[in-house]
C-alpha cells in the first residue's frame, strides 16, 4: 500500500538547509497499523505530510498503491488526498459553518462518494446519531474528533495518516477514539499509520518505528 525509500527532506536553516530526514524506508501494507513514535522534532509531522502529499521531498521517493507521489501532477496529488488517503489531526479541522452531518459527508462528496448508507452507519458507530445536527462548537473534544475520523473514513480512503488523533483529548477519550479507529479501519481493509507521543497507544499498533534525528531507528 505504501512504499517509502530513502526519503529526504531538508528545511531553510538561515545559511543553510537543516536535514530533517535523513534517508527514510518504510513499508505498510493494506490492513495493516504502524506507529510512528520519535521525540519532539525528530521529523515525525514533516514524514507525515511528505505521505500527505502536503510537501514535497528532496530526495527519494513514495508509492501509494504503487504510484510515484513525485510524477504526479497537482490535479491527480489532489484526488489522492481527497479519495486514497485520508488524514486526520490533532486539532480536528472541522468546518465550524457545517453540521456533524455535513462534516462527515463533505470529504465523501468531494471523493466522489455519495454513500448515505455508509455515512449513517458511521456516524452511529462513532456515537454521534443523536449529534448530527449540531455544529462544531457545540461538541466536546472528544464528539469533534469522532467527527473529524468519521469525515476521513467516509470517503473510504485506502491509507489513513493520522498525527497525534488522541493528542487533545484525556487519556480515556483517547483511548476510546483510538479502538473506534482501529475497529472501522479494521472494517474498512484500510491501512493506518499514526503518529504518537504516547508509548501506551503506540501498543495498540501493529508495528512501532521510532524516528531519532530523521533517522529509523526500530
Ligand atoms: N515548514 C518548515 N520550515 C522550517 N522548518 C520546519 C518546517 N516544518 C518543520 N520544520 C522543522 O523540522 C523539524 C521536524 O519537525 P516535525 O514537525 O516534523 O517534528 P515532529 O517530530 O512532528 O515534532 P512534534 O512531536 O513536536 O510534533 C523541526 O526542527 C522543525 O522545526
Amino acid at each position: 500500500m505504501l512504499v517509502v525509500e530513502k526519503l529526504e527532506k531538508s528545511f531553510s536553516g538561515g545559511d543553510r538547509p537543516v536535514p530533517v530526514l535523513r534517508g527514510i524506508d518504510l513499508t505498510l501494507d493494506a490492513s495493516r497499523t504502524l506507529a510512528l513514535t520519535g521525540e519532539s522534532g525528530s521529523g515525525k509531522s514533516t514524514l507525515l505530510h511528505l505521505i500527505a502529499g502536503l510537501d514535497a521531498a528532496d530526495g527519494g521517493r513514495i508509492l501509494i498503491d504503487g504510484d510515484d507521489l513525485a510524477a504526479m501532477d497537482d490535479t491527480r496529488r489532489a484526488a489522492l488526498r481527497r479519495g486514497t488517503v485520508g488524514v486526520v489531526f490533532q486539532q480536528f479541522n472541522l468546518i465550524p459553518s457545517l453540521t456533524v452531518a455535513q462534516n462527515i459527508a463533505f470529504q465523501a462528496r468531494l471523493a466522489g462518494r455519495n454513500d448515505r448508507d455508509w455515512d449513517a452507519r458511521l456516524t452511529e458507530r462513532l456515537g454521534l446519531a443523536s449529534h448530527t445536527h449540531k455544529y462544531p462548537e457545540q461538541l466536546s473534544g472528544g464528539q469533534q474528533q469522532r467527527v473529524a475520523i468519521g469525515r476521513t473514513l467516509a470517503a473510504r480512503p485506502k491509507l489513513v495518516l493520522a498525527d497525534e488523533p488522541t493528542g487533545n483529548l484525556d487519556e480515556d477519550t483517547g483511548e476510546q477514539v483510538l479502538d473506534l479507529m482501529l475497529e472501522l479501519v479494521a472494517e474498512t481493509g484500510a491501512a493506518l499509520m499514526m503518529v504518537t507521543h504516547s508509548t501506551r497507544l503506540a501498543a495498540r499498533m501493529e508495528r512501532r518505528l521510532h524516528l531519532e534525528r530523521g533517522e529509523i531507528r526500530c
